[in-house]
């Protein structure tokens, strides 16, 4: 369960700090939620508070009870987050070797972390690709190999931002039915409201505040209607 308790965000800009996030409260329980709204709404910010990648500047984030701002490790051991980009998490020379270097507290050994690593690509379609460079991959392949290593350690929620906004339809299609076959609960910033409809439940932001909160169908009428 993901809470939101009173939390504004305010960023240093050069011209002070700015607001970001207007006071909000939410609790989120659905196994599948959408944020959709306009660029620069304030969306990343919002998931970027679920594992603590933003700090709330008053208030409190919880994660299944946890504070976000004091028991960060652990709650980073529970969300996992995956980028727009999957270039800003692959980081290692080959495939293997990125899925690896997230299994590395789970299996200090370094063969079974390969076996275990291979074991992951295997899952998501990827085994084949396993000693390619992580920089020979389609921006497709590349997404799934960001969001498998984000899944190799198994966490309880995953929060994608805009996984599928760099990607082709048929890429698009593949990440969302991985995406939406998982058994995690997933919190997904999209600007495709199709995928959005296919959540359980979709907030709608709008200039650093929720607007709109409720079924799929309706919230996405409303960003409509602003638009
Ligand atoms: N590190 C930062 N420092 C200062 N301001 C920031 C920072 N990150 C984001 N902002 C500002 O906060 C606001 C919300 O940004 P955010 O990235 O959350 O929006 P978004 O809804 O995810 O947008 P997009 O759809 O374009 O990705 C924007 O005005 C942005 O310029």
């Amino acid at each position: 369960m993901l809470e939101l308790r009173d939390v504004t965000v305010r960023l240093p800009t050069t011209d002070g700090d700015v607001p970001v996030l207007a006071e909000t409260t939410l609790r989120i329980d659905e196994q599948r939620v959408a944020l959709v709204g306009a660029n620069g709404s304030g969306k990343s910010t919002l998931a970027r508070l679920l594992n603590g990648l933003v700090s709330p500047t008053t208030g409190q984030v919880l994660v299944d009870g946890l504070d976000v701002a004091r028991e960060g490790p652990a709650v980073r051991r529970k969300v996992g987050f995956c980028f727009t980009d999957p270039a800003a998490q692959l980081v290692m020379p080959t495939v293997a070797e990125d899925v690896a270097l997230s299994l590395r507290r789970h299996h200090p050994d370094k063969a079974e972390r390969r076996t275990a690593a291979l074991a992951v690509l295997g899952r998501y379609g990827l085994a084949e690709l396993a000693d390619r460079s992580v920089h020979a991959l389609s921006g497709g392949q590349r997404q799934l190999l960001a969001l498998a290593g984000v899944l190799a350690t198994d966490p309880d929620v995953v929060v994608a931002d805009e996984p599928t906004t760099l990607l082709d339809l048929r890429n698009t299609r593949e990440v969302a039915d991985l995406l939406f076959g998982l058994r995690q609960q997933l919190v997904l910033v999209t600007h495709d409201l199709d995928l959005a409809q296919r959540c359980d439940r979709a907030l709608l932001v709008d200039g650093g505040r929720v607007v709109a909160d409720g079924a799929p169908a309706e919230v996405v009428a409303t960003y409509r209607s602003l638009a």
